[in-house]
């Protein structure tokens, strides 16, 4: 993967700018966490980048997840590959999916502990399980960088553990907006810090523990 940019670029919503201007450089292999307190810019600067680097790659899982509730979790899944099927092959999976799909997709709800939710419409599904059905959808998108804006926020201490886990293991790079400061540091490599649209800390996760990033709040 060749590094990803941005370079003086802004946001705003109407006349008023929430962002910027913010350059930023995502080298090959680097785990981003994203921090700073509510309003600041994270959900802004996740779009922007999916905007820039959808083109080369770029996964995004938003905060609203965009499932579809009348769909089983595995065709949930499934769309995190529509565009890259066929429009009949894409018809026929919604009444008779595929073996192969079908045990690709298991396998990946098996790392998220959800294996037995394969069918189930995901409007029956808590909050945490929707999120994990989120997590699968990208991980089975395969982007070659993962953008998530709170990606765990459902889910509780161990299970949070193992989905960023997986995440981060399974993406080659990623940016995750976070709100849980220990799970921050614990799977990223670098920490971007945004205060008011603007960043205000970019240090390697080993450099700093969760106090230096109180700071931003
Ligand atoms: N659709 C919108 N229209 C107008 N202003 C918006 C809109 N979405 C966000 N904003 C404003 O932009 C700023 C940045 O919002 P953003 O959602 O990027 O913050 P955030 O850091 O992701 O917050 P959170 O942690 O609560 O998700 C905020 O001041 C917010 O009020």
């Amino acid at each position: 993967m060749q590094a990803l940019t941005l370079k003086g670029e802004v946001a705003a919503y109407g006349e008023v700018r929430v962002l910027g201007p913010l350059s930023l450089t995502l080298a090959p292999g680097e785990h981003v966490a994203l921090v700073g307190k509510s309003g600041a810019g994270k959900s802004t600067l996740l779009a922007l980048m999916y905007d820039r680097w959808r083109d080369q790659g770029a996964a995004l899982m938003p905060q609203e997840l965009g499932l579809v509730p009348t769909l089983s979790v595995f065709h949930n899944v499934y769309m995190g590959r529509l565009d890259r099927h066929s429009w009949w092959r894409n018809l026929l999976t919604l009444v008779r999916p595929r073996h192969r799909d079908i045990a690709a997709i298991s396998a990946l709800l098996e790392t998220l502990g959800i294996a037995d939710k394969c069918w189930t419409l995901c409007g029956e599904l808590s909050g945490g399980q929707r999120q994990r059905v989120a997590a699968a959808r990208s991980l089975y998108q395969a982007g070659r960088v993962l953008l998530a804006d709170e990606p765990v926020s459902a889910l509780d201490g161990p299970q949070a553990a193992q989905v960023m886990e997986v995440l981060v293991e399974t993406y080659p790079a990623s940016v995750l907006a976070m709100h849980d400061l220990e799970l921050a540091l614990r799977f990223s490599s670098r920490v971007v810090g945004i205060q008011g649209g603007e960043i205000a800390i970019d240090q390697p996760s080993h450099r700093l523990v969760a106090a230096d990033l109180m700071s931003l709040y």
